[in-house]
């Protein structure tokens, strides 16, 4: 039974305004950027702003309150009286509205800074995955992915984060230091600073904690992704291990990685550890300070114990917001180096793209062309395409022959710009194929690669990947010409069935077949065969090919392989050797020159004894 195939569901519209969001603000600093960035869920931020403005104003009232109340319930206690107790009562109550009050606007500052933090992380990570799905080849060829992993995942989770954790708990610290410290000075300046005596030792402590557990934090990450590295090379390679008897050394390297990560994390703990212990032992001192010169000013009759108690609490909520400063260097520093790797990655320069006033290829004839195409790998010292001429026309099938290396492969992919050539030109009926929208040529030249790839999807979704609204008797019409409908119909949910890494597992050969089909469902104008029947039997490629030829009478075929009998039916074939075309003909017509192709026909095609012989 089909069902949705893979794609019909995209909704890009909203996701592009997105992903063009992303991109305003190049040049400015990262910090700046992503604050700017957050701002843009104006009412959520404004939200989560005023209520952090409020909750901090309503937490200041609690200390004086407090301290009143005290001074109440002294009153109460000497003079005997009903208005006393009444004022008591009065202030408890609002001691008890400000409070559930406090706890509200908190609620809506978490929420509010909260959603506008995922509301960023949403966004990022679309522009990122945008990002990710234009770069070209060569830019992947340059960059790990694993390296593309960790930007998408942490740094964009430090960017994500820096609205709640570094600019509204600015706001915060601003608001209850600053407002809270003007409050005990004016109250009492000896008192007030002492009071304050603890901020800033505990500050410079947890500035200096949190930005050693980042730098520690980035060292374990990098350890961690060693490890992980490890398990992924021994679970890929697993039956390597298992028939070299390599379950030792694995261990071995493994518990090095590990031992490694271990130890850094112990020093974690310390860092920690020590500056806990440290702040939480200034912060008594301070505290031991005021309740001593405090309590000589009440025994003096200079001051009240509401007021004395009032400069405590007022202490015991500085204190966690002060501890907090650390936390907020720590999002300023993460957010600064994360945005900057994440900003240059987003901003960096697609360097295949349609040109802006590309128009759609338009294919009638269905000619291709290389013109003295040349072609060097970006940083390669040697080109490895030279002066490549050839011209094909719809129908014909051109064979692709060579050593490993000879540049095979490297010719096929100019056609679709998977690269660029570095001179010459690439025509499909007369138009260069860097003037036509990449989209329209991609759709128009497929490419059987030699590494097949297969979704975590069912069968169905995997065939019309590159057009998913094709109809259900196009993609079966397709599997049978790539000779796996058979198989699949005896599938347990035939073109239903999930194949995958978590799905049926299917053979070399059958992903090849799968392959095959996913490319001839695209009725492309150009269709490349990378080497994609190395893995299937003679028997079975000679089926596709008569199967294909159906397909083939209105396109350009391209047939790469190594075994001769996969091309030798061609209308033409080229012979590459270190990026040029030493010989061309048909399989006839190069037998008889008795050159390089001959050779190789002879080596093909020589009983193994001949050539035991030979040697
Ligand atoms: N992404 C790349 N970056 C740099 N050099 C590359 C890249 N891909 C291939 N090359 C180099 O270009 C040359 C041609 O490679 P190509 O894959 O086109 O050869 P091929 O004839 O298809 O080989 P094979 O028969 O083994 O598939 C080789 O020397 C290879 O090392």
């Amino acid at each position: 039974m089909i069902t949705l195939k893979a794609g019909r569901d995209r909704s890009r519209g909203d996701a592009l305004a997105h992903v063009a969001a992303a991109h305003r603000g190049r040049g400015q600093s990262p910090l700046r950027r992503i604050t700017a960035y957050s701002l843009r869920h104006y009412w959520q931020a404004s939200l989560a702003i005023g209520a952090t403005i409020i909750a901090s104003g309503l937490q200041l009232m609690i200390p004086r309150l407090l301290g009143h109340a005290v001074d109440q319930a002294q009153t109460t206690l000497t003079v005997a009286g009903e208005g006393a107790q009444q004022a008591l009562i009065w202030t408890a109550l609002t001691l008890l509205i400000v409070s559930v009050a406090r706890g509200l606007f908190t609620l809506v500052q978490n929420f509010y800074s909260e959603a506008v933090g995922h509301h960023v992380g949403y966004e990022l990570r679309l522009a990122f995955y945008d990002k990710v799905q234009r770069l070209s080849y060569s830019y992947h060829d340059r960059m790990h992915s694993g390296d593309l992993i960790t930007l998408g995942l942490l740094d964009l989770d430090g960017l994500r984060m820096f609205f709640s954790t570094g600019f509204i708990r600015t706001i915060l610290l601003t608001v209850l230091i600053g407002v809270g410290a003007y409050m005990l000075l004016s109250t009492d300046v000896l008192l007030g600073l002492l009071a304050l005596s603890f901020v800033p030792f505990v500050a410079w402590r947890s500035s200096v904690a949190q930005l050693t557990l980042r730098k520690t934090w980035l060292v374990l990450q990098e350890r961690l992704s060693v490890l992980t590295r490890v398990m992924e090379e021994n679970l890929g390679g697993i039956r390597v291990v298992r028939a070299f008897s390599g379950q030792k050394h694995e261990l071995e390297k493994f518990e090095t990685a590990s031992k490694s990560a271990l130890e850094l994390a112990h020093q974690r703990v310390l860092v920690r550890v020590k500056n806990t212990s440290m702040m939480t032992f200034s912060f008594f001192a301070a505290m031991g300070l005021v309740l001593w010169f405090g309590g000589v000013k009440v025994i003096a009759g200079e001051m009240s114990v509401g007021t004395l108690a009032s400069f405590l609490t007022f202490m015991t909520i500085l204190q966690m917001p002060v501890r907090q400063l650390g936390l907020m260097v720590n999002s300023f520093a993460r957010a600064s180096t994360c945005g900057t790797r994440f900003f240059a990655f987003l901003d960096a320069p697609i360097d295949i793209e349609s040109k802006p006033e590309a128009a759609p290829l338009k294919v009638k004839e269905g000619t291709l062309r290389f013109e003295d195409v040349h072609f060097t790998y970006p940083g390669a010292s040697h080109p490895t395409l030279n002066g490549i001429s050839f011209e094909a026309h719809a129908g014909q099938t051109i064979g692709i022959v060579g050593a490993p290396g000879s540049g095979k492969s490297t010719l096929a992919h100019l056609i679709p710009r998977f690269y660029d050539v570095t001179a010459g030109r690439i025509l499909i009926d007369g138009q260069d194929v860097r003037d036509v929208t990449l989209q329209s040529l991609r759709r128009s030249v497929a490419v059987v690669q030699q590494d097949t790839f297969l979704f975590t999807t069912t069968i169905e979704n995997n065939i019309a990947y590159g057009d998913p609204w094709a109809k259900e008797r196009k993609i079966e019409r397709a599997a049978e010409s790539a000779q796996l409908h058979n198989y699949i119909m005896g599938l347990p949910a035939d073109y239903s069935t999930v194949v995958g890494e978590r799905g049926v597992s299917l053979s070399g050969g059958q992903r090849q077949r799968l392959s095959i089909a996913r490319s001839l469902v695209l009725k492309p104008a150009v269709m490349v065969f990378d080497d994609s029947t190395a893995a299937i039997d003679a028997g079975t490629e000679h089926r596709i090919r008569s199967a294909i030829r159906r397909y083939a009478k209105d396109r350009v075929t391209l047939v790469i392989a190594h075994r001769l009998s996969s091309l030798m039916h061609a209308d033409f074939i080229l012979f590459l050797e270190d990026g040029r075309i030493v010989e061309q003909g048909s399989h006839a017509e190069l037998l008889e020159r008795g050159g390089k192709y001959r050779a190789l026909y002879d080596l093909q095609t020589r009983p193994a004894d001949d050539l035991e012989a030979a040697e």
